[in-house]
Order: C-alpha cells, then sequence, then structure tokens
C-alpha cells in the first residue's frame, strides 16, 4: 500500500527524510516487531517513549516513521503528528482498508456489566438478524472476539488499533454488518477507538477502578465521556444509567444538545425501566418498559444487577432499530455470560449448597454480586474473593468492607498475584473486613453456620473449605476470576478455572 493512502486524513506533515512515494507493507507501534517495509509509529507510553526506538526501528527495515517528536535528520521519510495515538486509529483504519465503514457499531463503557451488556446484545440482534435474513453480529470484548461461531482469545478487552481494525476486516470479510463492542476507560484514554463512529452506545455505571491509571474519579468519567462526547453519531442513541450520578450528567449533556438520549432505571423513572421483578435462582422476571412498549421477559441471569444490564440491552437495540419482540427473544435466549453469576456443576447431585464464580473485582461489582446472592439464598451468604496484584490498590481495603458488610463468612484468598507477594495483598484486605464488622477465625477453628473471615492464600485450599463449610440451602460466591482460565502467580500462568475446581470441591463436599 502507498506510504500517502496509509496516511491520509491524519494530519503527519513530513519534516525530514528522503521521497515519501514509498510502499508500505505493514504497520506497528513496537519497534521489536518491525519487518523491513513497515512504517513505525514511535507512541509514548507510561513506561517507555516509542521515540526511544525509532532507529531501530529504522535498522530493522522501517520505510518510514511517524512520531511527535520534531525529525531528526533520517534516512527514511519522518513524519510529525501532534497525537501518535490518534494518528495509530487512523492508520491502522486505512492500512486495512477502512472496515469499520462498512460496520454498524454499537459500543458498551462504564466500570461493570460491559461483557454482559454486550453479550445480551448479540443475542437480541442474533435473533434480529435470524428473521431479517442478515448475518449474525460480530462481538469484541473481555472474552475475545467473536463472529461466525468461533471465539479468538484477546489480550485486551479493547483491542490495540493495529488488532481492532484486522478483526473488523476479519469480520466485514465474512460478512459481518454489525459489531457490538465493549468500551473500556483505558481504550478511551489511548485513542484505541478514535475515528470509529457508533450508531448507539451505552454507559453501564462508574465506580471506583483502575485509579492506578487515571487521576481520579472525575478524570475516570471525563475518559468515558469521549465515547458520547467523540464517537456517537450525530443522529446515535446514548443509553445511560439513570440512577448513576456520571452516567446521568452525560444524559444531561446530551438532551441540552438536542442529541438522542435515553435514561434507563430499574427502581425509578426513566424512558427505560422495569416493573414486576422478582429473581430467583431460575433467574429474572420482569416487564421492561420502554418508549416502544412494554416487554416482558423471563432472563436466565441471576440477580439485581443483570436487570439493570437487560435495561441496557434492550435500550441500545431498541434505539439501533430493533423490535420489541426480537428483543424479548434475545434476552431469553442467554442462559449465562461465561464466568457472570455462572453456578458450578454438582456433578454428585442430590443437594448441594449453590456455588456461584462470578467476575466481580471492583467493591461495587462485589456489592452488587453479594447483594444478588442474598436475594438467591435461603440460608447463608458465603463469600471467597482476593484482590489482584500489582493493580489499583486502593480497592482492596473497600472489596474487604464490602465483603464484611454483605456476607456472613468470608474466605479471604489470592487473585492473581502477579508480581506481589499474597500475604502482602491479603493484609491489605483485611482492615477493610474489620471495619466492616468481621472477626476473624483463625484456621481449623471455623464451624458450620459461624460468622466471620477466614484466611488462606491457597485459592484451592480456600474454595474447597468454603464449599465445606456452606449448608445445603447457602450461596458461595467465588469471586474475581469469573471465566479467566489461569492464574498469575509472578509473572507465571498457571491453568486454574475456579469453575473446575468450585465442581471438584462439590464433588468431594464432606459438610461440616
Ligand atoms: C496500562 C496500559 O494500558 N498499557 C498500555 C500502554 O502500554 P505502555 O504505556 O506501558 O507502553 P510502553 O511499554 O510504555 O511502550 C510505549 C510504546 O513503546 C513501544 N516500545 C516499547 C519498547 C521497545 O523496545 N520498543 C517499542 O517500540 C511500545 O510498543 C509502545 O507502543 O500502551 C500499549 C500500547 O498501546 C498497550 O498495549 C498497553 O496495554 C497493556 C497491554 C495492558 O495491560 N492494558 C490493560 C490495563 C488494559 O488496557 N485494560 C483494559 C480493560 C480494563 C478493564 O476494563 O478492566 C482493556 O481494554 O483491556
Ligand atoms: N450492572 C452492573 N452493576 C454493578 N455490577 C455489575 C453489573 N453487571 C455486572 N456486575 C458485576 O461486575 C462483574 C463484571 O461484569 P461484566 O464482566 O459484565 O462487566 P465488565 O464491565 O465487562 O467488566 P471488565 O471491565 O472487568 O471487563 C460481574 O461479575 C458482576 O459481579
Ligand atoms: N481487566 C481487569 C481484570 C481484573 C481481573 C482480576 N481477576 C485481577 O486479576 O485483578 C484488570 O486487568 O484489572
Ligand atoms: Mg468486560
Amino acid at each position: 500500500m502507498k506510504l500517502t493512502d496509509v496516511l491520509a486524513g491524519c494530519g503527519a506533515e513530513q519534516t525530514s527524510g528522503g521521497r515519501s512515494a514509498v510502499d508500505v507493507t505493514g504497520v506497528t507501534q513496537d519497534s521489536r516487531r518491525v519487518k523491513p517495509g513497515d512504517l513505525f509509529i514511535a507512541v509514548p507510553g507510561l513506561k517507555e517513549d516509542g521515540a526511544q526506538f525509532i532507529g531501530e526501528a529504522v535498522s530493522r527495515g522501517a520505510v518510514a516513521v511517524v512520531s511527535e517528536k520534531q525529525g531528526q535528520s533520517s534516512q527514511v521519510p519522518f513524519f510529525k503528528v501532534s497525537s501518535a495515538r490518534k494518528a495509530l486509529a487512523l492508520i491502522a483504519a486505512n492500512f486495512y482498508g477502512r472496515p469499520a465503514d462498512k460496520l454498524t457499531l454499537l459500543g458498551v463503557t462504564g466500570t461493570n456489566g460491559k461483557t454482559t451488556t454486550t453479550y445480551l446484545l448479540e443475542a437480541i440482534l442474533a435473533t434480529a438478524a435470524m428473521y431479517s435474513g442478515s448475518p449474525a453480529p460480530g462481538v469484541i470484548g473481555t472474552l475475545g472476539y467473536k463472529f461466525g461461531g468461533k471465539t479468538t482469545e484477546l489480550a485486551n478487552t479493547t483491542p490495540d488499533p493495529l488488532d481492532l481494525h484486522r478483526i473488523f476486516r476479519e469480520m466485514v470479510d465474512a460478512g459481518v454488518e454489525t459489531v457490538v463492542m465493549e468500551v473500556s476507560s483505558h481504550a478511551l484514554a489511548q485513542e484505541r477507538v478514535h475515528g470509529l463512529t457508533f450508531k448507539a452506545v451505552g454507559f453501564s455505571n462508574l465506580s471506583r477502578d483502575h485509579l492506578d491509571y487515571h487521576k481520579d474519579l472525575e478524570e475516570y468519567f471525563q475518559v468515558k465521556r469521549k465515547l458520547f462526547a467523540e464517537n456517537l453519531a450525530a443522529t446515535g442513541t446514548a443509553v445511560v444509567n439513570g440512577d448513576d450520578a456520571f452516567a446521568s450528567r452525560i444524559y444531561n449533556e446530551l438532551r441540552g444538545q438536542k442529541r438522542m438520549a435515553w435514561k434507563f432505571s430499574r427502581l425509578g423513572p426513566g424512558e427505560i425501566s422495569a416493573a414486576d421483578a422478582t429473581f430467583s435462582l431460575k433467574g429474572i422476571e420482569a416487564t421492561v418498559k420502554s418508549p416502544a412498549g412494554d416487554i416482558k421477559v423471563k432472563s436466565k441471569l441471576l440477580g439485581p444487577h443483570n436487570l439493570e444490564n437487560i435495561l441496557l440491552a434492550a435500550g441500545i437495540a431498541l434505539g439501533a432499530g430493533i423490535s420489541r419482540a426480537d428483543v424479548k427473544s434475545g434476552i431469553e435466549l442467554v442462559s449465562k455470560v461465561s464466568g457472570r453469576m455462572d453456578r458450578a456443576e454438582n456433578h454428585r447431585g442430590g443437594p448441594a449448597p449453590a456455588v456461584l464464580v462470578d467476575y466481580a473485582h471492583t467493591d461495587d461489582a462485589l456489592k452488587r454480586s453479594i447483594e444478588a446472592a442474598r436475594t438467591l439464598a435461603k440460608g447463608r451468604v458465603i463469600v471467597v474473593f482476593g484482590c489482584g496484584g500489582d493493580r489499583d490498590k486502593g480497592k482492596r481495603p473497600l472489596m474487604g468492607t464490602v465483603a464484611a458488610e454483605g456476607a456472613d463468612l468470608v474466605m479471604v484468598t489470592s487473585d492473581n498475584p502477579r508480581t506481589e507477594d499474597p500475604e502482602a495483598i491479603i493484609a491489605e484486605v483485611t482492615p477493610g473486613l474489620e471495619k466492616g464488622g468481621l472477626r476473624r477465625i483463625s484456621a481449623g477453628k471455623a464451624k458450620v453456620g459461624e460468622k466471620g473471615y477466614l484466611v488462606d492464600a491457597d485459592r484451592r485450599a480456600a474454595i474447597e473449605q468454603a464449599v465445606n463449610l456452606a449448608k445445603d440451602d447457602d450461596v458461595v460466591l467465588i469471586a474475581g476470576k469469573g471465566h479467566e482460565t489461569y492464574q498469575t502467580v509472578g509473572t507465571e500462568k498457571h491453568a486454574f478455572d475456579d469453575r473446575e475446581v468450585a465442581a471438584k470441591a462439590l464433588a468431594n463436599r464432606i459438610p461440616g
């Protein structure tokens, strides 16, 4: 592809180097991966400044360079841009032949509920597509990217632009017309979706997370707001959580601009609201009230927070022009979202506690998933959780407090310790548990029915103890790792799946 075509529209100005009439055979932002014929884009990062590696990129065969820095005298054409990350997004689109121009994009942002909402939307869109004879949608998010019945794992929830536009290309080539995607705050901060236009976007909620990356909650919000301010089509629809103060600010802003915005609310009024909701281990029954009319749904998803995800998915789908009937059928098709309130198998049969594996890894998510477990449990709620290493430390005591306030028995353990000491992470969680009113029970002293918290850094042992300490009418909630099939200790990933460990613990359960 001609360099001038790759750079089209990205505002790059040549500052040095030779003739720009060269062909580009690849694009990369990583000097270590440069192949002869590539364009190298030097991105300033958290740890490194890509500009340091321009020499290395050229010596590996880069035929042109894009950077925010003024070009030194360069052997290859050197282009200056005001934002390397924005340029990267536009260049990636050009390089893959602008596949997103052929797609209808629907996006979901927010701290919790993105993955669940995108899978509800996928089912709704697939139902609509089936009836209209159109192709099924694609999905991009934490569980990977999915189209044509195949899911491929991803390193990030929202991929870097070069991966994202390559995936769009694969999808368009396979005939996909609509893509529903999670848009993370890291992606928005790093301009991974710069230049994309969404037909409808949703905002689930905003609560504490990633404050190791964002300065404070307000900055975290401003980053999420970009999706609505910069990426929503002028005639597109925004659906936001009316029960969330941050999300409501977006509603007011868009309404002030006479844009299309809907609020959804589980408890109060809103363009999308709920009535007659009931929750059990069989799922949710509720009436979704919408500008298009009422939709009675029976969902297999568990807990009040999932009703919020249903309202958001219904709002986005209706906003994108899907019929009420397809919204209902799609929602009812989703039997579960992998690793979210995902019930572990009881292979032995007979009475046993319900063991739910969930991905709650923020204090709000943990609070909400414990609340959900409470609506499902006839007996007690037992929670097993830990906090990830090398991530926002501020959430550790907060997660401890919500666990103590919501659960009867808590088993504190490891999540992915990464390069931190597991015991040191736990030591940052336990003051929160004490603050929440639970007292520590010494190892080996726990009795069935007792209140308090136990500590065991070995996640497998912690899950086994929790299952053994549960009575048949208790609910055991194993939070934090959801769909993950590994545990990261140091820099190594070991096979570990909460759902398998829990099913084994149930099969070998020795009550008491
Ligand atoms: C914290 C974070 O988001 N980091 C992202 C960031 O990395 P960074 O700023 O540390 O990059 P860096 O190492 O300083 O390098 C800067 C540049 O120099 C280049 N470089 C570096 C070294 C070298 O020898 N040569 C070279 O060219 C790098 O390729 C890069 O382009 O920029 C990189 C390039 O765009 C991203 O890949 C990387 O995402 C990493 C993999 C990551 O783990 N991100 C997570 C936290 C994330 O994005 N998570 C969200 C979901 C979160 C949630 O909702 O729960 C997601 O969307 O996945
Ligand atoms: N609407 C909601 N409000 C609050 N908590 C929720 C909501 N939906 C899900 N959760 C909690 O958050 C966890 C993660 O849910 P989900 O994977 O759908 O969200 P996500 O935004 O994609 O998360 P991540 O950013 O980690 O990918 C769930 O396991 C549950 O504990
Ligand atoms: N995308 C989130 C996932 C956290 C999952 C949890 N299991 C952990 O490892 O902290 C992150 O990387 O912060
Ligand atoms: Mg997700």
